[in-house]
Protein backbone atom coordinates (compact mmCIF):
# COMPACT_ATOMS: atom_id res chain seq x y z
CA UNK A 1 0.00 0.00 0.00
CA UNK A 2 2.90 2.25 1.23
CA UNK A 3 4.69 1.75 -2.17
CA UNK A 4 1.50 1.76 -3.99
CA UNK A 5 1.06 5.48 -2.94
CA UNK A 6 4.36 6.40 -3.05
CA UNK A 7 4.07 5.27 -6.63
CA UNK A 8 1.23 7.37 -7.32
CA UNK A 9 3.28 10.64 -5.89
CA UNK A 10 6.10 10.12 -7.54
CA UNK A 11 3.75 10.12 -11.11
CA UNK A 12 2.22 13.34 -10.25
CA UNK A 13 5.52 15.49 -9.52
CA UNK A 14 6.91 14.06 -12.56
CA UNK A 15 3.71 15.32 -14.72
CA UNK A 16 3.58 18.61 -13.04
CA UNK A 17 7.95 18.81 -13.97
CA UNK A 18 7.29 17.85 -17.14
CA UNK A 19 4.39 21.00 -17.93
CA UNK A 20 6.93 22.97 -15.64
CA UNK A 21 8.61 25.92 -17.42
CA UNK A 22 11.14 27.33 -14.32
CA UNK A 23 12.19 24.71 -11.38
CA UNK A 24 13.29 25.84 -8.09
CA UNK A 25 16.67 24.48 -6.70
CA UNK A 26 15.20 21.87 -4.80
CA UNK A 27 13.43 20.36 -7.68
CA UNK A 28 16.18 20.06 -9.50
CA UNK A 29 17.70 17.90 -6.90
CA UNK A 30 14.55 15.73 -6.65
CA UNK A 31 14.36 15.18 -10.70
CA UNK A 32 18.38 14.28 -10.72
CA UNK A 33 17.89 11.84 -7.19
CA UNK A 34 15.05 10.48 -8.88
CA UNK A 35 16.75 10.11 -12.42
CA UNK A 36 19.53 8.53 -10.58
CA UNK A 37 17.18 5.89 -8.46
CA UNK A 38 15.60 5.19 -11.86
CA UNK A 39 19.03 4.52 -13.31
CA UNK A 40 20.33 2.21 -9.85
CA UNK A 41 16.96 0.08 -10.30
CA UNK A 42 16.97 -0.74 -14.14
CA UNK A 43 21.06 -1.75 -13.62
CA UNK A 44 19.95 -4.10 -10.19
CA UNK A 45 16.64 -4.57 -10.69
CA UNK A 46 16.70 -8.15 -8.10
CA UNK A 47 19.70 -8.03 -6.97
CA UNK A 48 21.86 -5.81 -4.31
CA UNK A 49 23.23 -2.55 -5.00
CA UNK A 50 27.23 -2.34 -6.07
CA UNK A 51 26.70 -6.00 -6.77
CA UNK A 52 28.11 -7.21 -10.59
CA UNK A 53 25.55 -9.21 -12.81
CA UNK A 54 26.07 -12.73 -13.01
CA UNK A 55 23.83 -14.35 -15.82
CA UNK A 56 25.73 -17.44 -15.28
CA UNK A 57 24.08 -17.70 -12.05
CA UNK A 58 20.32 -17.19 -12.95
CA UNK A 59 19.32 -20.62 -12.64
CA UNK A 60 20.49 -21.04 -8.49
CA UNK A 61 19.77 -17.43 -7.40
CA UNK A 62 17.12 -16.61 -5.39
CA UNK A 63 14.82 -13.49 -6.30
CA UNK A 64 15.73 -10.62 -4.90
CA UNK A 65 14.71 -6.73 -4.55
CA UNK A 66 15.76 -4.43 -6.62
CA UNK A 67 19.10 -2.50 -4.24
CA UNK A 68 18.48 -4.62 -1.20
CA UNK A 69 18.59 -7.98 -2.84
CA UNK A 70 17.50 -10.40 -0.51
CA UNK A 71 18.47 -8.26 2.80
CA UNK A 72 14.71 -7.46 3.31
CA UNK A 73 13.50 -10.53 3.13
CA UNK A 74 15.90 -12.22 5.34
CA UNK A 75 14.93 -9.50 8.09
CA UNK A 76 11.38 -9.16 7.87
CA UNK A 77 11.25 -13.19 8.40
CA UNK A 78 9.53 -14.10 11.50
CA UNK A 79 10.82 -17.81 11.33
CA UNK A 80 14.25 -18.29 13.31
CA UNK A 81 16.93 -17.59 10.91
CA UNK A 82 18.41 -21.37 10.76
CA UNK A 83 14.52 -22.74 10.06
CA UNK A 84 14.31 -20.30 7.06
CA UNK A 85 17.84 -21.63 5.70
CA UNK A 86 17.16 -25.10 6.40
CA UNK A 87 14.09 -24.90 4.44
CA UNK A 88 15.97 -22.68 1.45
CA UNK A 89 18.11 -25.62 1.07
CA UNK A 90 15.16 -28.30 1.30
CA UNK A 91 13.60 -26.21 -1.59
CA UNK A 92 16.85 -25.15 -3.65
CA UNK A 93 19.15 -28.05 -3.53
CA UNK A 94 22.73 -28.14 -1.87
CA UNK A 95 23.84 -24.49 -3.44
CA UNK A 96 21.94 -20.83 -4.22
CA UNK A 97 22.85 -17.38 -4.21
CA UNK A 98 21.86 -14.57 -2.57
CA UNK A 99 22.89 -10.92 -2.61
CA UNK A 100 23.26 -8.23 0.37
CA UNK A 101 23.98 -4.67 -0.08
CA UNK A 102 27.36 -3.71 1.01
CA UNK A 103 28.18 -7.16 1.65
CA UNK A 104 27.86 -8.44 -1.72
CA UNK A 105 26.84 -11.90 -3.14
CA UNK A 106 27.37 -15.20 -0.84
CA UNK A 107 26.64 -18.44 -2.64
CA UNK A 108 25.02 -20.81 0.28
CA UNK A 109 26.43 -24.36 0.13
CA UNK A 110 25.24 -27.56 1.78
CA UNK A 111 27.26 -30.37 0.52
CA UNK A 112 30.55 -31.73 2.30
CA UNK A 113 31.97 -31.52 -1.02
CA UNK A 114 32.13 -27.50 -1.32
CA UNK A 115 32.96 -27.63 2.94
CA UNK A 116 36.14 -29.72 2.27
CA UNK A 117 37.03 -27.40 -0.99
CA UNK A 118 37.20 -24.25 0.92
CA UNK A 119 38.34 -25.28 4.28
CA UNK A 120 41.18 -27.53 3.00
CA UNK A 121 41.61 -27.67 -0.47
CA UNK A 122 41.31 -24.53 -1.31
CA UNK A 123 41.92 -23.06 2.44
CA UNK A 124 44.44 -20.27 1.73
CA UNK A 125 41.42 -18.80 -0.75
CA UNK A 126 38.66 -18.38 1.70
CA UNK A 127 39.30 -16.51 4.62
CA UNK A 128 37.67 -14.93 7.21
CA UNK A 129 38.19 -11.45 5.77
CA UNK A 130 36.21 -8.22 6.33
CA UNK A 131 32.72 -9.38 6.99
CA UNK A 132 34.54 -11.89 9.75
CA UNK A 133 36.02 -8.00 11.25
CA UNK A 134 33.58 -5.96 10.85
CA UNK A 135 30.73 -7.98 12.67
CA UNK A 136 33.10 -9.18 15.59
CA UNK A 137 35.68 -6.60 16.36
CA UNK A 138 33.92 -4.30 18.32
CA UNK A 139 33.52 -7.64 20.74
CA UNK A 140 36.72 -9.62 19.74
CA UNK A 141 38.86 -7.71 18.68
CA UNK A 142 41.74 -9.33 17.02
CA UNK A 143 41.95 -12.37 18.28
CA UNK A 144 41.95 -16.31 16.86
CA UNK A 145 38.19 -15.95 15.62
CA UNK A 146 38.43 -12.97 13.69
CA UNK A 147 41.71 -13.27 12.13
CA UNK A 148 43.58 -14.89 9.18
CA UNK A 149 47.33 -15.73 8.21
CA UNK A 150 50.06 -15.00 10.30
CA UNK A 151 47.76 -13.41 13.01
CA UNK A 152 45.59 -16.53 12.71
CA UNK A 153 48.72 -18.81 13.05
CA UNK A 154 50.66 -17.17 15.84
CA UNK A 155 47.41 -17.73 17.72
CA UNK A 156 46.62 -21.29 17.18
CA UNK A 157 50.12 -21.88 17.76
CA UNK A 158 50.62 -20.09 21.46
CA UNK A 159 47.27 -21.80 22.15
CA UNK A 160 48.32 -25.38 21.12
CA UNK A 161 50.75 -25.62 23.39
CA UNK A 162 48.01 -26.08 26.18
CA UNK A 163 46.11 -28.61 24.63
CA UNK A 164 48.12 -32.00 25.78
CA UNK A 165 47.27 -35.46 26.54
CA UNK A 166 48.60 -34.89 30.43
CA UNK A 167 46.40 -31.44 30.56
CA UNK A 168 43.36 -34.09 29.52
CA UNK A 169 44.06 -37.06 32.02
CA UNK A 170 44.39 -34.01 35.09
CA UNK A 171 41.08 -32.79 33.71
CA UNK A 172 39.28 -35.73 33.29
CA UNK A 173 39.84 -36.74 37.36
CA UNK A 174 40.84 -33.24 38.47
CA UNK A 175 38.56 -30.11 36.95
CA UNK A 176 35.74 -31.91 35.26
CA UNK A 177 34.84 -34.35 37.87
CA UNK A 178 34.99 -31.62 40.64
CA UNK A 179 32.38 -29.52 38.70
CA UNK A 180 30.35 -31.86 38.24
CA UNK A 181 30.02 -32.49 41.54
CA UNK A 182 29.01 -28.98 42.24
CA UNK A 183 26.57 -29.73 40.06
CA UNK A 184 25.26 -33.02 42.07
CA UNK A 185 24.72 -30.74 45.30
CA UNK A 186 22.73 -28.30 43.43
CA UNK A 187 20.34 -30.64 42.23
CA UNK A 188 20.37 -32.15 45.72
CA UNK A 189 19.15 -29.39 47.24
CA UNK A 190 16.71 -28.95 44.48
CA UNK A 191 15.34 -32.09 44.96
CA UNK A 192 15.12 -31.13 48.71
CA UNK A 193 12.87 -28.03 47.84
CA UNK A 194 11.15 -29.95 45.26
CA UNK A 195 11.74 -27.46 42.96
CA UNK A 196 13.57 -27.77 39.04
CA UNK A 197 16.33 -26.50 38.18
CA UNK A 198 17.02 -24.81 34.49
CA UNK A 199 19.88 -27.38 32.84
CA UNK A 200 21.14 -24.76 30.22
CA UNK A 201 22.06 -21.78 33.09
CA UNK A 202 23.68 -24.55 35.36
CA UNK A 203 25.57 -25.88 32.23
CA UNK A 204 26.96 -22.33 31.12
CA UNK A 205 28.50 -21.70 34.55
CA UNK A 206 29.30 -25.17 34.51
CA UNK A 207 31.77 -25.22 31.63
CA UNK A 208 32.52 -20.76 32.44
CA UNK A 209 33.76 -21.74 36.02
CA UNK A 210 36.00 -24.51 34.80
CA UNK A 211 37.14 -23.11 31.50
CA UNK A 212 37.89 -19.50 33.46
CA UNK A 213 40.17 -21.41 35.81
CA UNK A 214 41.99 -23.73 33.79
CA UNK A 215 42.75 -21.00 30.91
CA UNK A 216 43.05 -17.51 32.96
CA UNK A 217 43.11 -18.55 36.41
CA UNK A 218 39.68 -16.45 36.92
CA UNK A 219 37.94 -18.06 39.65
CA UNK A 220 34.40 -17.04 38.71
CA UNK A 221 32.81 -19.47 41.20
CA UNK A 222 29.42 -19.36 39.37
CA UNK A 223 28.27 -22.41 40.23
CA UNK A 224 28.32 -21.86 43.85
CA UNK A 225 27.17 -18.64 44.03
CA UNK A 226 23.31 -17.25 43.84
CA UNK A 227 21.42 -16.10 41.43
CA UNK A 228 22.77 -15.12 37.31
CA UNK A 229 26.42 -13.85 36.80
CA UNK A 230 27.47 -11.02 35.76
CA UNK A 231 29.95 -12.41 33.65
CA UNK A 232 27.71 -14.94 31.92
CA UNK A 233 24.87 -12.48 31.14
CA UNK A 234 26.83 -9.95 29.28
CA UNK A 235 28.27 -12.82 27.56
CA UNK A 236 24.80 -14.04 26.19
CA UNK A 237 23.71 -10.36 25.83
CA UNK A 238 26.68 -9.92 23.01
CA UNK A 239 26.16 -13.45 21.47
CA UNK A 240 22.87 -12.70 21.13
CA UNK A 241 23.49 -9.50 19.45
CA UNK A 242 26.09 -10.23 17.08
CA UNK A 243 23.82 -12.56 15.50
CA UNK A 244 21.94 -10.76 12.31
CA UNK A 245 25.17 -8.54 11.69
CA UNK A 246 26.56 -10.35 8.43
CA UNK A 247 22.87 -9.81 6.71
CA UNK A 248 22.35 -6.40 8.17
CA UNK A 249 24.85 -4.12 7.11
CA UNK A 250 22.62 -1.73 8.57
CA UNK A 251 23.15 -2.75 12.30
CA UNK A 252 26.00 0.06 12.94
CA UNK A 253 23.26 2.37 12.29
CA UNK A 254 20.45 0.56 13.75
CA UNK A 255 22.06 0.00 16.61
CA UNK A 256 22.95 4.21 17.77
CA UNK A 257 19.36 4.10 16.75
CA UNK A 258 17.48 1.70 18.90
CA UNK A 259 17.32 3.53 22.53
CA UNK A 260 19.77 2.04 25.30
CA UNK A 261 21.46 0.09 22.64
CA UNK A 262 24.95 1.57 22.62
CA UNK A 263 24.71 1.93 26.28
CA UNK A 264 23.91 -2.01 26.94
CA UNK A 265 26.53 -3.21 24.31
CA UNK A 266 29.21 -1.27 25.73
CA UNK A 267 28.00 -1.50 29.25
CA UNK A 268 28.59 -5.52 28.13
CA UNK A 269 32.15 -5.46 26.68
CA UNK A 270 33.49 -3.78 29.75
CA UNK A 271 32.27 -6.58 32.15
CA UNK A 272 34.42 -8.85 29.52
CA UNK A 273 37.12 -6.14 29.80
CA UNK A 274 37.29 -5.68 33.63
CA UNK A 275 37.79 -9.30 33.82
CA UNK A 276 40.47 -9.86 31.26
CA UNK A 277 42.62 -7.01 32.69
CA UNK A 278 42.03 -8.16 36.26
CA UNK A 279 43.10 -11.47 35.41
CA UNK A 280 46.05 -10.12 33.31
CA UNK A 281 47.13 -7.62 36.17
CA UNK A 282 47.06 -10.13 38.36
CA UNK A 283 49.24 -12.40 36.57
CA UNK A 284 52.07 -9.86 35.81
CA UNK A 285 52.01 -9.07 39.59
CA UNK A 286 52.63 -12.60 40.60
CA UNK A 287 55.58 -13.97 42.23
CA UNK A 288 57.68 -16.48 40.33
CA UNK A 289 56.90 -18.46 44.24
CA UNK A 290 53.36 -18.18 43.41
CA UNK A 291 53.77 -19.06 39.62
CA UNK A 292 55.45 -22.40 40.91
CA UNK A 293 52.33 -23.25 42.80
CA UNK A 294 50.25 -23.19 39.91
CA UNK A 295 50.52 -25.50 36.76
CA UNK A 296 50.84 -23.51 33.04
CA UNK A 297 47.89 -22.07 31.55
CA UNK A 298 47.01 -20.91 28.47
CA UNK A 299 47.69 -17.10 29.50
CA UNK A 300 51.38 -17.89 30.32
CA UNK A 301 51.42 -19.54 27.20
CA UNK A 302 50.72 -15.40 26.25
CA UNK A 303 52.12 -13.79 28.52
CA UNK A 304 55.83 -14.79 27.99
CA UNK A 305 55.21 -14.95 24.01
CA UNK A 306 58.67 -13.13 22.96
CA UNK A 307 57.83 -12.27 19.41
CA UNK A 308 60.47 -12.04 16.59
CA UNK A 309 61.12 -8.49 17.39
CA UNK A 310 61.23 -8.35 20.99
CA UNK A 311 58.14 -7.27 21.68
CA UNK A 312 55.47 -9.01 23.96
CA UNK A 313 51.59 -9.35 24.35
CA UNK A 314 50.34 -6.01 25.49
CA UNK A 315 47.02 -6.01 28.40
CA UNK A 316 44.76 -5.14 25.27
CA UNK A 317 45.39 -7.72 23.11
CA UNK A 318 45.64 -10.42 25.98
CA UNK A 319 42.35 -9.35 26.39
CA UNK A 320 41.18 -10.35 23.01
CA UNK A 321 43.04 -13.91 24.12
CA UNK A 322 41.01 -14.14 27.17
CA UNK A 323 37.45 -13.02 25.65
CA UNK A 324 37.94 -15.51 22.54
CA UNK A 325 38.70 -18.24 24.21
CA UNK A 326 35.62 -17.52 26.83
CA UNK A 327 33.61 -17.83 23.91
CA UNK A 328 35.17 -21.05 22.47
CA UNK A 329 34.88 -22.79 25.50
CA UNK A 330 31.94 -21.56 27.51
CA UNK A 331 28.77 -21.61 25.30
CA UNK A 332 29.63 -24.49 23.05
CA UNK A 333 30.10 -27.38 25.66
CA UNK A 334 27.46 -25.61 27.92
CA UNK A 335 24.40 -25.84 25.01
CA UNK A 336 25.51 -29.03 23.58
CA UNK A 337 24.83 -30.65 26.81
CA UNK A 338 22.06 -28.58 27.70
CA UNK A 339 20.59 -30.57 23.88
CA UNK A 340 22.00 -33.66 25.07
CA UNK A 341 19.99 -33.87 28.48
CA UNK A 342 17.27 -32.57 26.62
CA UNK A 343 17.31 -35.18 23.80
CA UNK A 344 17.89 -38.21 26.40
CA UNK A 345 14.71 -37.28 27.88
CA UNK A 346 12.99 -37.11 25.19
CA UNK A 347 14.31 -40.41 23.68
CA UNK A 348 13.80 -43.07 26.75
CA UNK A 349 15.12 -45.66 24.48
CA UNK A 350 18.52 -44.20 24.06
CA UNK A 351 18.78 -43.02 27.99
CA UNK A 352 18.02 -46.53 28.46
CA UNK A 353 20.77 -47.52 26.42
CA UNK A 354 23.08 -44.82 27.84
CA UNK A 355 22.42 -46.12 31.30
CA UNK A 356 22.77 -49.77 30.45
CA UNK A 357 26.46 -48.55 28.85
CA UNK A 358 27.32 -46.84 32.23
CA UNK A 359 25.96 -50.04 34.28
CA UNK A 360 28.39 -52.14 31.91
CA UNK A 361 31.23 -50.22 31.88
CA UNK A 362 32.16 -47.94 34.96
CA UNK A 363 30.04 -50.71 37.40
CA UNK A 364 29.31 -47.65 39.46
CA UNK A 365 32.56 -46.27 39.82
CA UNK A 366 33.11 -42.58 39.77
CA UNK A 367 36.96 -42.10 38.84
CA UNK A 368 36.85 -40.71 34.79
CA UNK A 369 39.37 -41.35 33.39
CA UNK A 370 41.01 -39.93 30.13
CA UNK A 371 41.10 -43.34 28.41
CA UNK A 372 37.55 -44.49 29.51
CA UNK A 373 35.61 -41.61 28.68
CA UNK A 374 37.42 -41.38 25.41
CA UNK A 375 37.16 -44.85 24.77
CA UNK A 376 35.36 -46.79 26.31
CA UNK A 377 31.98 -45.28 26.24
CA UNK A 378 31.25 -45.72 22.45
CA UNK A 379 27.56 -45.20 22.98
CA UNK A 380 27.90 -42.08 25.22
CA UNK A 381 30.13 -40.70 22.47
CA UNK A 382 27.58 -41.11 19.80
CA UNK A 383 25.28 -39.31 21.66
CA UNK A 384 27.44 -36.18 22.26
CA UNK A 385 28.27 -36.12 18.63
CA UNK A 386 24.39 -36.90 17.66
CA UNK A 387 23.79 -33.74 19.32
CA UNK A 388 26.38 -31.67 17.71
CA UNK A 389 25.12 -32.74 14.26
CA UNK A 390 21.45 -31.86 14.90
CA UNK A 391 22.52 -28.96 17.25
CA UNK A 392 25.77 -27.33 16.36
CA UNK A 393 27.15 -24.96 18.12
CA UNK A 394 28.72 -22.52 15.29
CA UNK A 395 25.73 -23.05 13.21
CA UNK A 396 26.80 -20.68 10.30
CA UNK A 397 29.73 -19.92 8.98
CA UNK A 398 31.31 -17.95 5.75
CA UNK A 399 34.49 -17.26 4.19
CA UNK A 400 35.10 -14.54 1.61
CA UNK A 401 36.69 -15.48 -1.36
CA UNK A 402 40.66 -13.89 -1.73
CA UNK A 403 41.09 -14.37 -5.66
CA UNK A 404 38.54 -15.68 -8.68
CA UNK A 405 37.83 -19.32 -8.27
CA UNK A 406 35.75 -22.02 -9.52
CA UNK A 407 34.09 -24.51 -6.86
CA UNK A 408 34.25 -28.16 -7.20
CA UNK A 409 30.66 -28.30 -9.25
CA UNK A 410 32.24 -25.43 -12.05
CA UNK A 411 30.18 -22.68 -10.43
CA UNK A 412 32.46 -19.50 -10.36
CA UNK A 413 33.34 -17.74 -7.40
CA UNK A 414 34.58 -13.76 -7.41
CA UNK A 415 37.42 -12.34 -5.58
CA UNK A 416 35.73 -10.45 -2.48
CA UNK A 417 32.56 -12.84 -2.78
CA UNK A 418 31.48 -15.21 0.50
CA UNK A 419 30.65 -18.87 0.46
CA UNK A 420 28.72 -19.13 3.31
CA UNK A 421 27.23 -22.93 5.09
CA UNK A 422 25.07 -23.67 7.48
CA UNK A 423 26.48 -27.01 9.46
CA UNK A 424 23.01 -26.71 10.95
CA UNK A 425 20.94 -27.49 7.60
CA UNK A 426 23.91 -29.97 6.68
CA UNK A 427 23.13 -31.93 9.82
CA UNK A 428 19.38 -32.28 8.49
CA UNK A 429 20.62 -32.70 4.60
CA UNK A 430 18.83 -36.28 3.74
CA UNK A 431 21.66 -36.55 0.57
CA UNK A 432 24.06 -36.47 3.26
CA UNK A 433 22.58 -37.91 6.08
CA UNK A 434 19.78 -40.50 4.44
CA UNK A 435 16.51 -40.36 5.03
CA UNK A 436 16.62 -40.44 8.92
CA UNK A 437 19.06 -36.93 8.68
CA UNK A 438 16.15 -35.30 11.13
CA UNK A 439 15.81 -38.08 13.70
CA UNK A 440 18.09 -38.12 16.96
CA UNK A 441 19.98 -41.79 16.02
CA UNK A 442 23.22 -42.18 17.89
CA UNK A 443 23.15 -45.39 16.43
CA UNK A 444 24.42 -43.69 13.07
CA UNK A 445 27.71 -43.50 14.88
CA UNK A 446 28.56 -46.97 16.01
CA UNK A 447 30.08 -49.99 13.88
CA UNK A 448 30.86 -53.58 15.17
CA UNK A 449 34.52 -54.67 16.20
CA UNK A 450 34.56 -56.11 12.58
CA UNK A 451 33.44 -53.33 10.63
CA UNK A 452 36.30 -51.10 12.60
CA UNK A 453 39.25 -53.47 11.06
CA UNK A 454 37.40 -54.00 7.44
CA UNK A 455 36.74 -50.04 7.12
CA UNK A 456 40.24 -49.05 8.73
CA UNK A 457 39.95 -45.12 8.65
CA UNK A 458 37.07 -44.50 6.44
CA UNK A 459 34.06 -42.97 7.23
CA UNK A 460 31.36 -44.64 9.09
CA UNK A 461 28.22 -46.06 7.78
CA UNK A 462 25.54 -47.32 9.43
CA UNK A 463 26.22 -51.20 9.14
CA UNK A 464 26.06 -51.94 12.82
CA UNK A 465 22.73 -52.23 13.65
CA UNK A 466 21.27 -50.36 17.14
CA UNK A 467 20.53 -53.15 19.07
CA UNK A 468 23.00 -54.46 21.50
CA UNK A 469 25.82 -56.52 19.61
CA UNK A 470 25.86 -60.18 20.57
CA UNK A 471 29.11 -61.73 22.05
CA UNK A 472 29.83 -58.38 24.09
CA UNK A 473 27.97 -58.53 27.20
CA UNK A 474 31.54 -59.32 29.07
CA UNK A 475 31.11 -56.87 32.10
CA UNK A 476 33.38 -53.87 31.19
CA UNK A 477 32.80 -53.80 27.56
CA UNK A 478 30.21 -52.09 26.08
CA UNK A 479 27.74 -54.09 24.75
CA UNK A 480 27.08 -51.34 21.70
CA UNK A 481 30.29 -51.84 19.37
CA UNK A 482 32.67 -49.19 19.02
CA UNK A 483 32.49 -45.37 17.81
CA UNK A 484 33.53 -44.27 14.66
CA UNK A 485 34.32 -40.62 13.85
CA UNK A 486 32.63 -39.18 10.81
CA UNK A 487 34.66 -37.31 8.06
CA UNK A 488 34.80 -33.72 9.06
CA UNK A 489 33.37 -32.10 6.13
CA UNK A 490 30.72 -34.23 6.55
CA UNK A 491 30.43 -33.56 10.31
CA UNK A 492 31.84 -30.13 10.27
CA UNK A 493 30.28 -29.24 14.26
CA UNK A 494 34.14 -29.22 14.75
CA UNK A 495 35.09 -27.52 11.48
CA UNK A 496 37.58 -28.94 9.76
CA UNK A 497 40.79 -29.02 8.59
CA UNK A 498 44.05 -26.41 9.51
CA UNK A 499 41.03 -24.30 11.39
CA UNK A 500 39.68 -27.36 13.44
CA UNK A 501 38.59 -26.67 16.62
CA UNK A 502 41.50 -26.64 18.63
CA UNK A 503 39.48 -27.72 22.09
CA UNK A 504 37.26 -30.77 19.87
CA UNK A 505 39.62 -33.20 22.94
CA UNK A 506 38.71 -30.76 25.95
CA UNK A 507 35.25 -30.26 25.12
CA UNK A 508 34.01 -33.85 24.43
CA UNK A 509 35.85 -35.01 27.49
CA UNK A 510 34.26 -32.52 29.51
CA UNK A 511 30.79 -33.25 28.59
CA UNK A 512 31.82 -37.43 29.19
CA UNK A 513 32.63 -36.89 32.72
CA UNK A 514 29.74 -34.34 33.16
CA UNK A 515 27.40 -36.72 31.48
CA UNK A 516 28.70 -40.06 33.34
CA UNK A 517 28.87 -38.53 36.74
CA UNK A 518 24.72 -36.77 36.43
CA UNK A 519 23.47 -39.70 34.79
CA UNK A 520 25.68 -42.11 36.81
CA UNK A 521 23.41 -40.19 40.43
CA UNK A 522 20.30 -38.50 39.13
CA UNK A 523 17.19 -39.30 37.03
CA UNK A 524 16.53 -36.46 34.85
CA UNK A 525 12.38 -35.61 34.12
CA UNK A 526 11.29 -32.96 32.29
CA UNK A 527 8.96 -30.17 33.74
CA UNK A 528 5.71 -30.68 32.13
CA UNK A 529 3.67 -28.00 30.30
CA UNK A 530 6.72 -26.74 28.61
CA UNK A 531 7.33 -25.32 25.17
CA UNK A 532 9.52 -28.06 23.03
CA UNK A 533 12.73 -26.37 22.70
CA UNK A 534 13.79 -24.47 19.96
CA UNK A 535 17.05 -22.37 18.84
CA UNK A 536 16.96 -18.69 20.43
CA UNK A 537 18.65 -16.78 17.36
CA UNK A 538 22.44 -16.33 18.29
CA UNK A 539 26.21 -16.75 17.40
CA UNK A 540 25.91 -19.85 18.82
CA UNK A 541 22.89 -22.27 19.40
CA UNK A 542 21.33 -21.63 22.88
CA UNK A 543 17.83 -22.71 23.46
CA UNK A 544 15.19 -19.85 23.42
CA UNK A 545 13.97 -20.96 26.83
CA UNK A 546 14.86 -22.36 30.04
CA UNK A 547 15.10 -26.29 30.22
CA UNK A 548 13.02 -26.77 33.17
CA UNK A 549 13.62 -30.22 34.94
CA UNK A 550 13.30 -31.93 37.87
CA UNK A 551 16.62 -34.27 38.91
CA UNK A 552 15.93 -36.52 41.71
CA UNK A 553 19.03 -38.84 43.00
CA UNK A 554 18.93 -42.92 42.12
CA UNK A 555 17.80 -44.69 44.74
CA UNK A 556 21.16 -46.74 44.98
CA UNK A 557 23.02 -43.24 44.95
CA UNK A 558 21.47 -42.00 47.92
CA UNK A 559 23.90 -43.39 50.73
CA UNK A 560 26.41 -41.47 48.52
CA UNK A 561 25.25 -37.83 48.75
CA UNK A 562 27.60 -37.05 51.17
CA UNK A 563 30.17 -37.47 49.05
CA UNK A 564 29.14 -35.19 45.96
CA UNK A 565 28.13 -32.23 48.58
CA UNK A 566 30.65 -29.45 46.81
CA UNK A 567 33.66 -28.47 47.12
CA UNK A 568 33.40 -25.57 49.42
CA UNK A 569 31.24 -27.64 51.35
CA UNK A 570 27.77 -25.24 51.03
CA UNK A 571 24.64 -27.87 50.40
CA UNK A 572 22.01 -24.74 51.36
CA UNK A 573 21.68 -23.26 48.44
CA UNK A 574 18.20 -20.85 48.47
CA UNK A 575 16.31 -21.70 46.82
CA UNK A 576 16.39 -18.35 43.96
CA UNK A 577 19.33 -19.75 42.96
CA UNK A 578 18.16 -23.19 42.18
CA UNK A 579 15.36 -21.91 39.65
CA UNK A 580 17.26 -19.28 37.70
C1 LIG B 1 31.08 -28.79 21.81
C2 LIG B 1 31.98 -27.85 21.90
C3 LIG B 1 32.62 -27.12 20.76
C4 LIG B 1 32.22 -26.98 19.46
C5 LIG B 1 30.98 -27.54 18.81
C6 LIG B 1 33.21 -26.17 18.79
C7 LIG B 1 33.17 -25.83 17.46
C8 LIG B 1 34.09 -25.02 16.83
C9 LIG B 1 33.97 -24.52 15.48
C10 LIG B 1 32.83 -24.82 14.53
C11 LIG B 1 35.04 -23.75 15.23
C12 LIG B 1 35.33 -22.95 13.96
C13 LIG B 1 34.79 -21.56 14.19
C14 LIG B 1 35.15 -20.56 13.14
O1 LIG B 1 35.18 -20.86 11.95
O2 LIG B 1 35.40 -19.44 13.50
C15 LIG B 1 35.85 -23.77 16.41
C16 LIG B 1 37.04 -23.12 16.52
C17 LIG B 1 37.76 -23.08 17.68
N1 LIG B 1 37.48 -23.71 18.86
FE1 LIG B 1 35.90 -24.87 19.25
N2 LIG B 1 34.18 -25.84 19.69
C18 LIG B 1 33.86 -26.39 20.90
C19 LIG B 1 34.56 -26.27 22.08
C20 LIG B 1 35.76 -25.65 22.21
C21 LIG B 1 36.52 -25.56 23.42
C22 LIG B 1 36.10 -26.17 24.75
C23 LIG B 1 37.62 -24.85 23.12
C24 LIG B 1 38.77 -24.51 24.01
C25 LIG B 1 39.21 -25.30 24.94
C26 LIG B 1 37.58 -24.49 21.74
C27 LIG B 1 38.53 -23.77 21.07
C28 LIG B 1 38.44 -23.37 19.76
C29 LIG B 1 39.41 -22.52 19.12
C30 LIG B 1 40.64 -21.91 19.76
C31 LIG B 1 38.99 -22.33 17.81
C32 LIG B 1 39.65 -21.51 16.70
C33 LIG B 1 40.44 -22.44 15.82
C34 LIG B 1 41.06 -21.71 14.64
O3 LIG B 1 40.49 -20.77 14.11
O4 LIG B 1 42.16 -22.13 14.28
N3 LIG B 1 36.42 -24.99 21.19
N4 LIG B 1 35.26 -24.55 17.38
Amino acid sequence: MAIFLLAIGVKRFVERQMTKKHRSPLEYVALTSLALLVAAIAKYPNRAIFTRARPDLKEITADGHPLFGNMIQALTSKENPLVVLNKAFQKRGDIYVITVPYRGRFFMVNHPMYIEYILKTNFNNYIKGKVFGDQLRDILGNGIFVSDQDAWRFHRKTASNIFTTKMYRQLAEGAFTDSARDLCSIFDKAESLSQPVDLQQLFLKLTMDAFGKLTFGIEFNSLLTEGRSEFGDAFDYLTANVDGRVINPLWPILDRLTPGKIGKLKGAIAVLDRYAYSAVHKRRAETEEERMKRPRDLLDHFINHVREDGSMLNDLELRDVFVNFMIAGRDTTALTLTWQFYSLMANPRILKNVLKELDVVLQGSEIYTYEIMMQELPYLKAVFHETLRLYPQVPRNAKECVSDDVLPDGTVVYKGELVAFSTYAMGRNRSVWGEDAEVFCPERWLVDEEDVEKQGSSPATRSTPPQQQQGSNMKGVSPFGKFKMENQFKFNSFNASPRLCLGQTFATLEAMVTSCMLLQKFDFKLVPGQPIPEPKPSATLPMLNPLMTFTTRKQHNKSSMMTTTSRNGDSSLSSSYISV
